[in-house]
């Protein structure tokens, strides 16, 4: 039997003293786009960042490649991870935060200059990722989520602050990174991303 990339078993989460998961199951074949979905509050977030290894869980237990997510290197060179804005370096362009991603892999999925086309950075690369437009720093997030080599991608609502034409491609980009053979989850109030993906609420049902 192929091997999940992703199992949960009775899931429990509190966050200050509140039930935010309660008792979910989830199992996720490689190559699958998973969209978490639901209202604000609802946990989408939590479940995230329970899969990252970011967030300790009341009980239950969450595999991801078969072993508990453990915040370290081995780790992460398995999994991306797009969650609230990455802490930028100071004095260095767009260009350059792409070119440190790719100096620090070494096999990148796709060159700084295919990565600027791609993401709709060439007019902007040269700026400093906080001299650019919300869009434009999401789009370079994502940019460096998608250069670097993983086989799960972790996306917290991936189409924050992109426009209706870059949201309309985000579902491409994420079935191309999946028929390279990765795996997706992502958190999304984006109908079109849901669309394109197994819909699951954060309970772990379908949605
Ligand atoms: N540190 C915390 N302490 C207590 N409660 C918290 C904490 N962090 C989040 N919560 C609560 O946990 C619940 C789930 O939050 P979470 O961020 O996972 O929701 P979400 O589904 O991602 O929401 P959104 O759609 O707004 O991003 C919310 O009710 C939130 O207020």
């Amino acid at each position: 039997m192929e091997e999940l990339i992703v199992s949960i078993e009775g899931l429990a989460v509190e966050l200050g003293g509140n039930p935010v998961l309660r008792g979910m199951d989830l199992s996720v074949a490689p190559g699958e786009i998973v969209a978490v979905v639901g209202p604000n509050g609802c946990g989408k977030s939590t479940l995230l960042r329970c899969l990252a290894g970011l967030q300790p869980v009341s009980s239950g237990e969450i595999r991801v490649f078969g072993q508990p997510p453990a915040d370290n290197a081995a780790f992460w060179r398995r999994v991306a991870l797009l969650g609230d804005e990455p802490a930028w370096y100071p004095g260095l362009t767009a260009r350059e935060h792409l070119e440190l991603m790719g100096a620090v892999h070494t096999r990148p999925r796709m060159g700084v200059e295919a990565a600027l086309e791609v993401f709709s950075l060439v007019e902007r690369a040269d700026a400093a990722p906080l001299n650019l437009s919300t869009g434009q720093r999401q789009r370079l997030s994502l940019a460096c989520a998608l250069l670097r080599p993983s086989t799960l991608l972790l996306l917290d609502e991936p189409e924050r602050g992109l426009d209706a034409g870059f949201r309309a491609r985000l579902s491409g980009l994420l079935a191309e990174y999946t028929a390279e053979g990765g795996t997706v989850i992502t958190a999304t109030h984006d109908q079109d991303l849901a669309t394109h993906a197994r819909r699951i609420a954060p309970s772990g049902v379908p949605a």
